[in-house]
């Protein structure tokens, strides 16, 4: 290059790294959390690094509706008219600048390495100066500038103010019961780094065992569940043996609560409909295995089918690949079930801190088309339940149309369904009134998980 002024200048491999899964992400709507494992993997990317690179990409992929009106702001143009590369620059800037506590000068200068090592001169003037506009002010300061405000529209203020969508602020507003104190707190929680849980499949590690080869600390409510302060999961041996493995602990408790149900006479035929990637399944089976019970477990699609296979070898668990909607004989599964889990597809809206970019593509329409499917899945499960025995319906999202007003249309059209009080099946204190559990992330510190237990005559 004969203009040394367009010399490329090295850019940071770690702020690469980023940026490169925010275009991802941008571009043919990759999932962060797939995307980057891989590149870390592939650029030979390790520990701190790692680390940072991890927290800038799913920080920033949290952020970007509140990154986005603050960029817009400070650009004097909406978004859509900055060109996407350059957004995603001063996207991944404006997010170490206003919620890390890297120093400005290095949060400004690595941004326009980024832009002019691939761009040149040109757009690099222009993060400059929007990135230096953006440093004047602290995220508060810019909060209260463009949010709505707190005295005229409470939800969209704290929406705002902790990234979030207002739809699902409003979501989460409703299942809260409307408590303004209380919603502040679940969308503070939400907008965290999440916590890494593991699970200690029982028979094969115990939560002890786990929390001292992992380094991790012993799980306040589920009994096989670790919390990992750092580093990957996937160095540690047991992860590798398939002793344990990574789930959010109330996940954990939704699979015990199958598997803690009175259901009288355990014939030991079990059943998991919606299994994959068989997380639960592995929890499951571990246990079915202590109890002499089996599990079928039911996915429609064939890749998660493989998944389950995968975390349930060497369990009493058979993979059907279907439609659990219909589980005719043909699929070999006939009623009698002693216990069934019905964990269904679900919009994920309480688990959206795993899930970083999650919360900007959902649509309220994801919900309704979802309500469906989970009212036919549950009539199905009532079916193929034996009397006397147990269904748990869980959904990782808090929506009231999924989760309570759910069950109780299921409840009107099935007579000899009713609902069981699902309180002591996962055996926390503070669970609410019942007889359905929702737990929360700034409640439990779990994802924010949905069970309710039924039964029919
Ligand atoms: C919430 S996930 C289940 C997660 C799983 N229980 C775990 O812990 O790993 C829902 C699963 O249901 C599957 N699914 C969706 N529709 C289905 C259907 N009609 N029949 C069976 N499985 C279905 C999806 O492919 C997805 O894997």
């Amino acid at each position: 290059m004969s203009d040394p002024k367009l010399r490329k200048k090295a850019a940071d491999p770690v702020r690469e790294v980023a940026r490169d899964v925010l275009r991802a992400v941008r571009e043919r709507d990759a999932y962060a959390n797939l995307v980057l494992p891989k590149l870390l993997r592939e650029r030979k990317i390790t520990g701190r690094d790692a680390a940072l690179a991890t927290e800038l990409t799913y920080g920033t992929a949290r952020a970007f509706g509140t990154l986005d009106a603050i960029i817009a702001a400070a650009a004097n143009r909406p978004v859509s008219e900055i060109d996407g590369d350059v957004l995603d620059v001063l996207r991944l800037g404006a997010y170490q600048l206003l919620r890390t506590r890297i120093g400005a000068h290095a949060a400004v200068s690595t941004s326009v390495d980024l832009i002019r090592s691939e761009k040149g001169m040109g757009p690099s003037g222009f993060v400059n100066a929007v990135l230096r506009k953006i440093s004047q002010r602290d995220e508060d300061l810019w909060v209260d500038e463009l949010a709505p405000p707190i005295w005229d529209d409470l939800v969209g203020n704290l929406a705002f103010r902790y990234a979030h969508p207002r739809w699902i602020a409003e979501v989460f507003s409703d299942a809260l019961g409307g408590s303004a104190g209380e919603l502040q707190a679940a969308l503070a929680a939400d907008d965290d780094r999440p916590p890494v849980h593991l699970v200690a499949r029982p028979g094969l590690i115990t939560a002890e065992e786990l929390a001292l080869t992992s380094g991790g600390e012993v799980g306040r409510y589920s009994p096989y569940a670790v919390y990992l302060p750092g580093g990957d999961p996937g160095d540690i041996e047991a992860v590798r043996q398939g002793y344990a493995g990574v789930q959010d602990e109330g996940s954990q408790l939704v699979a015990r609560a199958v598997t803690a149900a009175d259901v009288g006479e355990d014939g030991g035929r079990w059943l998991d409909m919606c299994a994959g990637p068989g997380g639960k399944a592995a929890l499951i089976g571990a246990i079915a295995d202590i109890d002499g019970a089996h599990l079928d477990a039911v996915e429609v699609s064939e890749h998660r089918a493989d998944l389950i296979r995968g975390v349930t070898r060497d369990m009493p668990v058979d993979v059907h690949v279907g439609d659990a909607r219909n589980l005719t004989p043909e699929t070999g599964l006939a009623p009698g079930y002693d216990r069934i889990l019905l964990d269904a597809p679900c919009s994920g809206l309480g688990s959206l801190r795993r899930r970083p970019e999650a919360r900007w593509r959902r649509t309220p329409d994801d919900v309704t088309e979802l309500v469906g499917l989970q009212r036919e899945l549950l009539t199905e499960a009532l079916r193929m339940v034996r009397p006397g025995g147990v269904v748990v319906y869980s959904t990782c999202s808090p929506h009231p149309a999924e989760t309570t007003e759910l069950v109780a249309s299921v409840l009107d059209d099935v007579p000899e369904a009713r609902q069981l009080d699902a309180r002591p099946l996962v055996g926390t204190e503070e669970i609410g009134d019942g007889p359905h559990v929702q737990l929360w992330p700034h409640r439990q510190g779990t994802d924010a998980m949905f069970l309710a237990a039924l039964t029919k005559e």
